[in-house]
């Protein structure tokens, strides 16, 4: 009896202490509506993530644009209006965080994805002319050569099944497939996640966003002292986040000692040759900037994580959905291959080039399409610290608020996409988009705080797609209402049933 009183005691005077500490800012942001909270509690929070997903659209539906959500002691306005969503990205002020990132820095620390003010500023000077169109198109040669590894993989898969084809889940060979990229691209190591998937390395990676995404929505493993050392699933991550750490290290003194060997002084940035120029990765482009004194080994680090983190289950995330959706579109599926063979000729054992994939207009709009309907970043958030925002309905959001920002539901509004379920990757020709709300289709996010690895992305996924379809074609067996019932979002949508597909070699 005497714990349940002290119990009472001090969680009263927290939240005594909490409310006179907020007052004014609650007051302000009251004029926006939503479900009931508990005091402390707030909002009660469901169980799994697939119930946040449903929470978050079916809130959105009752409370309308933004509405007001408590998770814990703070509070989110959670928005999903294109005209909305336009006054918090555009501007070049608020471009801070929210907390849901906090869980991503143990592994990042302070890179491009997580910093904010003056220190973000900096760095994306400094690493945006390294995401260059130019640069990128030496890398087409890394995804190409993966993406004749998933084929082949894909050809001993089905090879091993005797009679007529079989549905089998497609993501774990993607995602092996993007993480063997974003490796060799980032790195310049090759770790062949696509033949060794158990590595150590490999594991830590993909255990990670499904740590971070659990402990983002369970308040109780919030504090890093306590997840970490109390927990086994927290001790398990601080185990793979040293790995990961360590593994990062090590290719960088790896990469630096080569340097030195190659007396590279990072005054004099053009390689020798076109051979040199094509085996460097964005690491070295990093290393560079170390020598001329703008990165120290820590941030050097901590780019390259970045990258590792953002670039590999994003663009996992966009094919699978892609070919979820190919597979249950067979005319579409169909115009595809005819464009894709059509540019390439019927040579199955020929690369294509990065002009061939500028040709292929009609698989850039069913990649957007397919972006649209499953945005691989389906939620982001920002803090508003510098000036309130007027969202042009006559309410404004005070400092201090996080914001969090629905791209899943922004880019299903009818007002923008009419009959938004349907796939119809004929909306992104040319003619079609003009007059579109500018921020009716934001899967990179917009504004100055935008996506730096958009144009590499874009690229991987129409290589690894254009290797598929010129070589399998597609039949989905999971139904639309499935698909929609257990995905979860979090950093990226996942179909956390899988894509099961039957595959029939061309
Ligand atoms: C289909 C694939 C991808 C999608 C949909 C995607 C989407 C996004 C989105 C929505 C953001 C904004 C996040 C926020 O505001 O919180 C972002 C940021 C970022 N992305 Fe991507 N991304 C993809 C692939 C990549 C790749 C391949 C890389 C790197 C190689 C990358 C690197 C980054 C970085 C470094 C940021 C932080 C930018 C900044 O804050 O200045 N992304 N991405």
């Amino acid at each position: 009896m005497i714990q349940l009183l002290l119990f009472a005691f001090f969680t009263g005077c927290i939240y005594v202490c909490y409310q006179l500490t907020f007052p004014k800012q609650w007051r302000e942001v009251k004029v926006f509506s939503g479900p009931p909270t508990v005091p402390l509690l707030g909002t009660l929070i469901p169980s799994s993530q697939l119930d946040v997903t449903k929470k978050v659209e079916e809130w959105s539906r009752a409370y309308g644009s933004p509405f007001l959500a408590k998770l814990g002691p703070s509070y989110l306005l959670i928005v999903s209006k294109a005209e909305q969503i336009e006054p918090i990205l555009k501007g070049t002020t608020n471009l801070a965080k929210g907390g849901s990132y906090r869980f991503v820095e143990r592994w990042l620390g302070k890179g491009l994805l997580t910093s904010t003010n003056e220190q973000w500023r900096h760095q994306r000077k400094l690493l945006t002319p390294t995401f260059h169109y130019k640069i990128l198109q030496d890398f087409l040669h890394i995804m190409n050569e993966q993406s004749a590894v998933l084929v082949e993989r894909l050809r001993e898969h089905v090879k091993s099944q005797a009679g007529e084809p079989q549905p089998f889940d497609l993501c774990p060979y993607i995602t092996l497939c993007a993480l063997d990229i974003i490796c060799e691209t980032s790195m310049g190591k090759r770790i062949n996640a696509q033949s060794s998937p158990t590595s150590p390395y490999v594991q830590g990676i993909l255990e990670f966003t499904e740590v971070a995404t659990y402990r983002a929505t369970h308040p109780w493993t919030w504090s890093d002292y306590i997840f970490e050392n109390f927990s086994v699933m927290g001790r398990r991550f601080r185990q793979s986040l040293n790995t990961m750490h360590q593994f990062t290290k090590d290719v960088i003194k790896d990469r630096e000692a080569a340097r030195e060997a190659n007396g590279a002084t990072g005054k004099n940035d053009e390689p020798a040759t076109e051979e040199i120029r094509k085996k460097r990765a964005l690491m070295d482009f990093l290393l560079e900037m170390k020598q001329k004194g703008d990165f120290s080994s820590q941030e050097v680090r901590e780019q390259v994580d970045t990258f590792m983190f953002e670039g590999h289950d994003t663009t996992a995330s966009g094919i699978e959905w892609s070919c979820y959706l190919f597979g249950r579109n067979p005319d579409i599926q169909l115009r595809l291959q005819e464009e894709i063979d059509s540019v390439l000729g019927s040579d199955r054992s020929d690369f294509p080039t990065a002009d061939q994939l500028n040709e292929m207009k009609y698989l850039e709009c069913c990649i957007k399409e397919s972006q649209r309907m499953y945005p691989p970043v389906p939620y982001i958030e920002r803090t508003i610290i510098d000036e309130p925002v007027d969202i042009g309905d006559g309410r404004i959001i005070p400092v201090g608020t996080t914001v969090g920002i629905s791209i899943q539901m922004v880019q299903r509004d009818a007002d923008h996409f009419p009959e938004p379920d349907k796939f119809d990757p004929d909306r992104f020709i040319a003619e079609n988009c003009v007059g579109r709300h500018p921020f009716a289709f934001c899967p990179f996010s917009a504004g100055p705080r935008n996506c730096i690895g958009q144009k590499f992305a874009m690229m991987e996924e129409k290589t690894i797609l254009c290797h598929l379809l010129r070589n399998f074609t597609f039949e989905s067996v999971q139904d639309e209402a499935l698909m929609q019932d257990t995905m979860s979002y979090m950093f990226v949508l996942r179909p956390t049933k899988g894509v099961w597909v039957k595959l029939t070699p061309r």
